[in-house]
């Protein structure tokens, strides 16, 4: 990447990224929070990158990790007539699964990359999106509200005799996954110097995006890559990875650092909106995935994002006469339609 594109708000301010550990996200000790909160301001200002330590006081047990991988490589090992029973071009909504290729890679917000140049990735992918099953909160009871962006619901999932156990696992990992993204909200919200429950009327039908991700050894001499240079679009991402490294991530410099595995723990980044939010004082830094290892790399990232319908606006404390709003009211719906539109095959009726 050419070092005089990178811009500040983009790439991250370091040779490394900073582990944290979460053990007083729910502290009653104001104090206490208050000191995790300063740790996440300084990654999320500096870096827009951070690992957590995946410690029972997170809610999301070790052997839920383990399953979801299990689960995953199970998927992939599938026939291709297998997995496109499932094709993504069979849904309206991006839900499914996209063959190595299939996925364009779009650039960041504003500097995406026109739909004629964009490559495909040398990666596939099964995507699935919010339903209440996936929420702690919700029951059979609830309803989504109709029409939002028509991007609620529907997941298309494999039959439950070709992979026993897969949708089920799959919906505890992303209802555990949810309930810690609520949590760290409220941390974010700390940092920022806002209320601490400021986020959370918006977050009752949260517009997240999880997909399962399948990685080949890169063939010698393919140009293709793994995942092309981008920002995530949502608000942040929490993306458990396997053994094998692979994940990029652009520093000042023009470098890429490696975000290598660490066992026991995950990988939090910031993306485009709650980035917005903050007049883009946290990064949604560009990062990239080349698996140069010779070996299969498998990859879970969950994409956190606010109810389609919540208005993203740059909060009033980070704006001055000097640093006006970088970006107009949007609603995330809209932002993540259009992103989704631009990175996967459209419905093929
Ligand atoms: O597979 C990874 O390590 C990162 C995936 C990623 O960046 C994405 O899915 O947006
Ligand atoms: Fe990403």
């Amino acid at each position: 990447m050419d070092i005089n594109l990178v811009d500040e708000a983009k790439a991250a301010n370091c040779d490394h990224i900073p582990i944290i550990d979460l053990s007083n996200i729910g502290s009653p000790d104001v104090e206490k929070r208050q000191e995790l909160a300063r740790a996440v301001y300084d990654a999320c200002t500096r870096v827009g990158f951070f690992y957590i330590k995946v410690f029972e006081n997170h809610g999301i047990p070790e052997h839920l990790i383990s399953e979801i991988h299990d689960v995953a490589e199970r998927f992939f090992s599938l026939p291709s007539e297998e997995k496109m029973k499932v094709y993504i071009g069979n849904s309206k909504k991006y839900r499914g699964y996209s063959p190595i290729g299939a996925e364009r890679t779009t650039g960041t917000d504003d500097n995406p990359i026109p739909e004629e140049e964009a490559a495909g990735v040398l990666s596939e992918a099964f995507v699935i999106g919010y339903e209440n099953a996936l929420d702690f909160r919700k029951s059979e009871n609830d309803h989504l509200p109709p029409g939002t962006y028509e991007l609620y619901g529907d997941n298309q999932w494999p039959h439950d005799e070709t992979i026993p156990g897969f949708s089920a696992t799959y919906i505890q990992y992303c209802a555990t996954v949810l309930e810690l993204c609520r949590r760290m909200l409220r941390i974010f919200a700390l940092a920022l110097e806002v209320p601490e429950d400021y986020f959370d009327s918006k977050i009752h039908n949260p517009g997240v995006i999880s997909r399962m991700m399948h990685y080949p050894a890169q063939p010698v001499g393919d140009p293709r890559e793994g995942l092309g240079a981008h920002t995530d679009f949502e608000c942040f991402t929490i993306l458990s990875q396997d053994a094998v490294p692979g994940l990029q991530v652009l520093n000042h410099n023009g470098e890429w650092i490696l975000a290598p595995p660490i066992p026991g723990t995950l990988v939090v980044n910031i993306a485009d909106c709650l980035s917005t939010w903050t007049n883009k004082k946290f990064k949604s830094t560009i990062h990239r995935v080349a698996n140069l290892s010779g070996e299969q790399r498998y990859s879970i990232p969950f994409f956190f994002g606010v109810d389609y319908d919540a208005t993203v606006s740059v909060l009033e404390n980070h704006t001055s006469e000097e640093n006006p709003p970088c970006r107009e009211p949007f609603k995330a719906g809209d932002w993540v339609r259009e992103k989704l539109s631009k990175a996967y095959l459209p419905y093929e009726g």
